[in-house]
């Protein structure tokens, strides 16, 4: 009874809340103050947690009453709690209401104006031809007594600041909250500032990094969940090129998936390969958004010092499935840094850059009958002009919100392109006006715009607040469950057979919705049903209907957004992989306190909550490519969390680690400028230059040394390649270690070691674990698997019986340097053909004429560490670093590599010398099991040519059938 009399005031007082939240004309300050205050001070009534301890076996009666009361605190908290989540929510449909109003009033298609500073260096006597007449209408100074006036939803002077700017610019990333699509771009000429607002500098941050903030801290306290994803992408010379996708620094690099625009039957715009990473804050768009500037082509030309040559385009896609009012479930923000619009006579641009600066020409002209059609509401738009108009189709028209922001210079030699820019600007601006408004209706209009914005701000304050005091009553209901929970646990531990008290918090959980302590049956643990069996028998869905709907609408929710953000790759035939993004979610907003049963509903949604990836097809090919190789990854926290046991499952690669891997990418960028690196454009061996630099820094930084695994990589590869053969035959495997030859015999007389295997020494010193077998090659196996400490130089030789006498000539494809397998030990052995495997692309091939064919796998002394690898930068940087460091030549680029290799190869290989020795072993064929070896080795041999990747250098093919032949 004492329960039933304190939960009723607090029942009476939510029902009275959320009556009077039913009515709008009470939802003023004052009265909302007053309802937070007597929801403030209600937890002060409340009993303390800490009173609700575990119950011990002795206390079952005080644990009842407890329980009881922490069933009626429990409650209490919920009904305040869905008080508060019906205020807030009601809260963000004012602020919709509100926003749609102010927006409507400000019309969809804005455009601001800017007028640039004079900068240093520039003549600041000479008056400034623009002039800022009030804060909508500028007055451009023609000639000594012409002017013309010009009215723009808002003119910023030249001394605006940042912040003055971004205060206008807000609404419209609002709108974006609300599923609107919407589009803010800068246009202008050449060097008037559009980067500078876009982008900003590091004191004074742009338009993009503050709209990312808005977004993030609105959608927090919007209480909703959000999803957002993050892509950036640049039009270069009339191409899409994305941003956040690994740039090809080599030649051998596979290019980008192309980019190409799709539309949708319902008229949306999708770019097919579009990375797109889920970002689940502030600070993880804006890494990546840095990450994609990084890669921006930016040059130097006669009108700015760093000009954009491409359109910058980022783009950030929510998806909020929860707020049934929002204008679309997913929808999407443009923010766009035009390129500049130049005069070639002006620029004196030549080659490159009057290429760029013609593209950027032609793209802003389309982007201009775009909005001449729109205007003349025409029924044929031509958006297809360009692909830039093609990309913001759905974010231009009637159901979107746009800014134009329009930058000028105040330069008077810049006249003519002022002139051209703001009559751009107000043929944007009169799509959305019919007439020019009188001042009267201009003044009234600013009013009632200056009282929503004032509401908009009062219900901004707010939200925060409410927030605030949801999440510290979500907190203290966990807390109450888990001390529920944890006594209940106590409880049944001392007292088996007591059921009331489980039933009644069971009962009480279930009436609470997300509190569940899920009752323990009194059968054997194998007896009980398993989730699956539950669920087909349904008692699971009794369960989750029991739970209210709202959990597993969310569940549902996530499932589609997972389908919403991945994007299929096309052009990847071997494996059709799919650029694909985690089912994860950003939770933005989003307070997922729930019970123990509602977790395990909801444990796939929150436990990956926080796990963002991101899979790129190169990445999966170089992971496949590494299972072949049998490559194994060590794993370490810096480099990434691969798992060769997952290998062939769809990898996912974190975007903290992704974001990690592209620090050190290599930019061709000559200089810094305000934030921006200038360059000059690419050419292939800079690039090479760049990426060897880079690897040889990254080797410096990587201590992962898995030298182990890679001998055993290369010594499975040769011992499958010699047992596939079905050559027979005895096999030495020796094994060069850098121990003496005392310690090796210590070594091994503690050592249970076959008899088989025995210490040697060459004549150059070099101690060697022998092993000799038969053909199957087992022993190898142990040598490589055995006790010893990884070996420096593996050479495993092949002794071909001895009536099978191949015939060779030598081959020495060394490219330079010697190889780590001692000189004497090939001087000494001149039957040994020192062999590289194919996945090591320098190494020496000697087959000399002689009785034994011995095939030796050298492994160099400064072996290069197995990189785990992020992604097929890595891989690639991997297999470059091996072979550099095979050379122990220091860094050199692949394509110097590659061209030395051919020359020496071409130079050293003698073709005809290989024709020979083919042809001559081709004469002496029989058909004896001598002859069949004889041609199995052949082919082995040439196909470990053809592994090594020859046939990519540009051989003539000519060159390969003499040698197959
Ligand atoms: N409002 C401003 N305040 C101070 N400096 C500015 C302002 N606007 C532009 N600048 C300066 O003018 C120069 C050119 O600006 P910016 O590179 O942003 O021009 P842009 O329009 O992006 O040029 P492009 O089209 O060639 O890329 C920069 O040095 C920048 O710092």
């Amino acid at each position: 009874m004492m329960n039933m009399d304190t939960r009723k005031p607090v029942r009476n007082l939510a029902e009275s809340i959320r009556s009077l939240l039913g009515l709008k004309a009470n939802l003023t300050s004052s009265w909302a103050d007053s309802v937070c205050d007597i929801i403030k001070s209600l937890p002060s009534e409340e009993p303390r947690t800490d009173r609700i301890k575990p119950a011990n076996s002795e206390t079952t009666n005080s644990f009842d009453d407890k329980e009881v009361n922490s069933g009626t605190i429990i409650l209490k908290l919920k009904d305040e709690l869905a008080a508060l989540t019906a205020y807030i929510n009601q809260l963000n449909i004012q602020r919709r209401q509100v926003l749609n109003e102010f927006l409507d009033l400000k019309g969809n298609i804005r455009v601001f104006c800017r007028i640039r500073p004079i900068t240093v260096g520039e003549n600041s006597s000479r008056l400034s031809t623009v002039i800022t007449l009030d804060s909508s209408n500028a007055l451009l100074k023609l000639a000594e007594n012409k002017s013309k006036r010009y009215s723009f939803d808002k003119v910023f002077h030249p001394g605006s600041s940042q912040d003055e700017v971004f205060l206008e610019v807000e609404p419209v990333i609002k709108t974006a909250l609300d599923g609107y699509n919407a589009c803010i771009f800068a246009y202008g000429q050449t060097g008037t500032g559009k980067t500078y607002t876009m982008e900003g500098t590091p004191d004074g941050p742009g338009v993009v990094p503050r709209a990312m903030e808005v977004l993030f801290k609105q959608a927090v306290d919007s209480n909703n969940a959000f999803l957002f994803s993050f892509s950036m992408l640049e039009i270069y010379l009339g191409n899409l090129k994305d941003l956040l996708v690994p740039q090809s620094t080599k030649v051998t690099d596979p290019l980008p998936p192309s980019l190409s625009v799709q539309t949708d039957p319902k008229g949306g715009i999708e770019i097919d390969n579009l990375v797109s990473i889920q970002v689940s804050d502030f600070n993880q768009a804006l890494s990546l958004y840095r990450l994609g500037r990084r890669f921006r082509s930016t040059a130097s030309t006669n009108s700015n010092i760093a000009s954009s040559r491409s359109h910058c385009m980022i783009r950030i896609t929510m998806t909020c499935s929860d707020a049934p009012e929002r204008r679309r479930e997913t929808n999407k923000i443009w923010m766009v840094d035009l390129g500049g619009s130049e005069r070639v006579l002006k620029t004196k641009a030549s080659g490159r850059r009057l290429e760029e600066g013609k593209a950027i020409n032609l793209s802003l002209s389309a982007l201009g009958d775009v909005i001449n059609a729109l205007q003349r509401k025409k029924s044929h738009i031509p958006y297809r002009n360009s692909k830039l108009t093609q990309v913001l189709k759905d974010s231009l028209g009637e159901d979107s919100k746009t800014l134009m922001l329009v930058h000028v210079s105040p330069k008077e030699e810049d006249l003519c392109e002022t002139v051209c820019s703001l009559n751009f600007a107000t043929r944007v601006r009169s799509i959305h006006l019919v007439s020019e408004e009188s001042t009267e209706i201009r003044d009234q209009k600013e009013l009632a715009m200056t009282n929503l914005q004032q509401k908009i701000e009062w219900i901004e304050d707010e939200r925060p607040n409410i927030r605030r005091q949801i999440d510290k009553l979500n907190e203290r209901l966990e807390n109450l469950t888990r001390t529920i929970s944890s006594s209940n646990e106590q409880l049944e531990a001392s007292h088996p057979s007591m059921e009331e008290p489980q039933s009644k918090v069971e009962i009480i959980s279930n009436r609470t919705g997300d509190v569940t302590a899920a009752p323990i049956p009194r059968i054997p643990r194998f007896m009980r049903p398993t989730i699956c069996s539950r669920r087909k028998s349904g008692i699971d869905h009794e369960n989750s209907e029991k739970k209210g709907p709202a959990p597993a609408k969310r569940r549902k929710a996530f499932s589609r957004h997972a389908e919403s953000v991945s994007f299929p790759v096309k052009g990847i035939s071997e494996y059709s992989s799919d650029h694909s993004i985690s089912r994860t979610s950003c939770l933005a907003g989003l307070n997922l306190k729930c019970s123990a049963d509602n977790e395990t509903e909801y444990s796939q949604d929150t436990s990956e909550c926080d796990v963002k990836m991101v899979v790129f097809p190169e990445w999966e090919n170089s992971l496949r490519s590494s299972i072949r190789k049998k490559a194994h990854f060590s794993h370490t926290e810096e480099c990434g969390n691969r798992k060769t046991d997952k290998l062939d499952s769809t990898k996912f690669s974190k975007v903290d680690n992704w974001l990690h891997l592209h620090k050190n990418e290599p930019t061709i960028r000559s200089y810094m400028h305000r934030s921006k690196q200038v360059l000059a454009i690419p050419t292939p061996e800079k690039k090479n230059e760049c990426n060897g630099q880079n690897i040889s820094e990254k080797l410096q930084d990587d201590k992962v040394h898995n030298q182990e695994h890679a001998i055993n990589t290369i010594a499975d590869h040769q011992i499958e390649k010699l047992t596939g053969g079905g050559v027979a035959g005895t096999f030495i495997s020796e094994v060069a270690i850098d121990k003496t030859v005392s310690e090796l015999k210590d070594f091994i007389s503690k050592n249970p070691i076959p008899n088989s295997v025995y210490p040697s020494h060459t004549t150059d010193g070099t101690n060697m674990i022998q092993t000799q077998g038969l053909v199957d090659g087992p022993l190898i196996e142990e040598d490589k698997t055995g006790p010893f400490p990884p070996p420096e130089v593996l050479c495993v030789r092949f002794i071909q019986n001895m009536d099978n006498r191949m015939k060779g000539i030598p081959i020495n494809q060394e490219i330079t340097g010697k190889t780590q397998c001692s000189d004497t030990f090939m001087l000494n052995n001149s039957n040994c053909c020192h062999f590289y495997p194919p996945d090591m692309d320098n190494g020496s091939i000697d087959l000399i004429e002689d009785s034994d064919v011995s095939t030796s796998i050298s492994e160099p002394k400064s072996h290069c560490p197995q990189v785990p690898s992020n992604s097929v930068e890595d891989a690639e940087k991997e297999s470059l670093c091996v072979s550099s460091q095979q050379l122990e030549i220091g860094t050199r680029s692949c394509l110097h590599r590659f061209r030395s290799q051919r020359a020496l190869f071409m130079d050293t290989a003698k073709p005809k010398d290989l024709t020979m020795f083919f042809d001559e072993s081709q004469g002496n064929m029989g058909t004896g099991i001598c002859d069949l070896l004889k041609q199995k080795i052949r082919i082995f041999y040439a196909s470990a040519l053809l592994g090594l990747g020859f046939e990519n250098l540009g051989f003539e093919h000519e060159f390969f059938y003499g040698l197959m032949l």
